[in-house]
């Protein structure tokens, strides 16, 4: 089968604590994938040995065809595969135009030189703007990312990585604290990103995950209890079980 990423027997452990397990998963190209599981799955533990922020303690992470389990962060992100990254860190006082021209700069190898003119940056701006168009970001362009509301800042956060021009988009619960009006609207404009990006998102939302993926993967105690279309995970009686025992103990 054609993948844009494979995992194979990927585990990760802490002492003798293991938060993944031999999880191998294959995500095609344009794929609209969820990750679920309870509280402490091993859910961003996951993601983290996707992106290498995490070094597997057994396994391997496979991009195309290329085994890139030692690859380093930064390399896989020129790879194309990227996870949204954290504005309140890294580009809070900029406005959202500035951060993602600053983000294709980054891309390119260029400085961003802030004394230049508009007419001398008009390629990446002229990027932003489409990007920015996409996310239906346009009107906020002037405005500093950090005033913006929560569901907004999430999409300057996905604009940001957009930026990248990623194969694979990571998102790590990209609606968590915003209200739910606003993760609506969030959750519309993600499904409206060109296909040939592959997103694997992780969401709690169960609404926003049986709207938007295609296919869902349920992890529970750091190993994959199944995989299927919505509604297979839906009629999967283990998946219900897991579900209705956490809210019995929550
Ligand atoms: N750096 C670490 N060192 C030790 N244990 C860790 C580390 N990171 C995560 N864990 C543990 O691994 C387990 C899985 O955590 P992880 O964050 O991957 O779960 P999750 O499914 O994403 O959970 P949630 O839905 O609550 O975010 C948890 O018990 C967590 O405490």
């Amino acid at each position: 089968m054609n993948t844009t990423l494979r995992t194979e027997g990927l585990s990760k452990q802490w002492g003798a604590f293991k938060a993944n397990s031999d999880i191998s998963l294959s995500f095609t190209p344009g794929a609209r994938h969820a990750l679920i599981g309870p509280n402490g799955a091993g859910k961003t533990t996951f993601i983290n040995l996707l992106t290498g922020s995490f070094a597997p303690s057994g396994g391997k992470v496979f991009f195309g065809d290329d085994d890139i389990t030692a690859l380093p962060q930064h390399k896989r992100v020129k790879r194309g595969m990227t996870r949204t990254f954290q504005i309140n860190t890294l580009f809070a006082g900029l406005t959202v135009l500035e951060s993602v021209v600053l983000a294709i700069c980054e891309r390119e190898g260029k400085q961003f030189v802030w004394y230049k003119t508009v007419a001398q940056q008009r390629t990446e701006i002229d990027e932003a703007m489409a990007l920015l168009s996409m996310l239906k970001l346009e009107r906020d362009a002037g405005t500093v990312t950090r005033s913006l509301p929560y569901g907004k800042q999430r999409l300057v956060e996905i604009a940001l990585a957009l930026a990248t021009r990623p194969k694979v988009l990571l998102l790590d619960e990209p609606a968590a604290g915003i209200p739910s009006a606003e993760s609506k609207e969030l959750f519309d404009v993600i499904a409206k990103l060109p296909r040939d990006v592959t997103i694997l998102f992780i969401e709690h939302d169960m609404g926003l995950v049986f709207r938007f993926a295609e296919r869902i993967t349920v992890l529970v105690g750091g190993k994959v209890l199944t995989e299927g279309t919505p509604a297979e995970i839906a009629a999967d009686p283990r998946v219900k079980e897991v579900y209705l025992g956490e809210a019995e103990h929550g």
